[in-house]
């Protein structure tokens, strides 16, 4: 793949509501980002960020422009096609965890393998995600950041092209903040995925290769950062 362009974001414009209350959202973004690039989207509240990521996750349609990855235009797809290629290409971490209750840290990474035709080794991941200890717990005897341990375990495990993180850190305090920072960081240099992640936190994209900064639905600023910083080192 090499320095290539894997997903490109093309001229994509979204609204919400008719006639008086149609909002525009989207205002033709477009921008490009490189197989196994950390990249930032960055913006304050209401400026687009979860529905860019949520278009580009195929849970969300846009009314005009495209989505490609590896040349592919989700578009082009099917429900059948779209379902696989987010089965199999995409993983997803949220702000709230969304982790099945009943279902202990391994069962609950165990989910995110049974998705996968090359799933990553179970136990090396729970090594590396520092929940070895704690594999047998279930969710709510978990502190918030092994909550959100655990589940980048299940949107990695299968190893996805594109892993996608909404606010990943929105509901954690600060120290632990820069440990699930640090865990990203770790996994997109350990497994190479390309990572498009949604913040709020201007002092995250020091971290990141790529910053996209967005203001009302348009691109601010599209910036390459060439001398990032590791996440262990971030102020805010
Ligand atoms: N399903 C929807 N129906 C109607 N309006 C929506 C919908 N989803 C988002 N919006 C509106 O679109 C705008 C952008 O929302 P979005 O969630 O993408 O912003 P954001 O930058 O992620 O904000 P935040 O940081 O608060 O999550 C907001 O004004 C929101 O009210």
């Amino acid at each position: 793949m090499g320095e290539e362009h894997f997903l490109e974001i093309n001229n994509l414009f979204k609204s919400y509501g008719e006639g008086d209350s149609k909002q525009e959202v989207l205002k033709g973004l477009s921008f490009k980002v490189r197989k196994g690039e950390f990249c930032v989207l960055l913006g304050p509240s209401g400026s687009g960020k979860s529905t860019l990521l949520n278009i580009i996750g195929g849970i969300d349609t846009a009314d005009s422009g495209y989505i490609s990855i590896n040349s592919d235009k989700l578009e082009d797809m099917n429900e059948k096609s779209l379902t696989l290629y987010r089965r199999k290409h995409l993983g997803y971490v949220f702000q709230l965890y969304n982790l099945i209750p009943n279902l202990n840290v391994k069962e609950n990474i165990e989910v995110g393998a049974y998705l996968s035709d090359s799933p990553l080794d179970i136990d090396d991941l729970i090594k590396t995600l520092g929940l070895w200890e704690h594999r047998y717990k279930l969710p709510n005897q978990l502190s918030g950041g092994q909550q959100q341990r655990t589940s980048i375990g299940r949107a990695i495990v299968k190893n996805p092209d594109i892993l996608l993180c909404d606010e990943p850190t929105g509901a954690l305090d600060f120290n632990t903040s820069k440990e699930i920072l640090k865990l990203i960081e770790d996994v997109n240099k350990k497994y190479g995925n390309t990572i498009v992640m949604v913040t709020h936190n201007a002092a995250i994209s020091a971290m990141a290769d790529h910053t996209i900064k967005l203001l009302d639905g348009n691109i601010r600023e599209n910036i390459t950062n060439k001398e990032k910083i590791s996440a262990d080192k971030l102020e805010w």
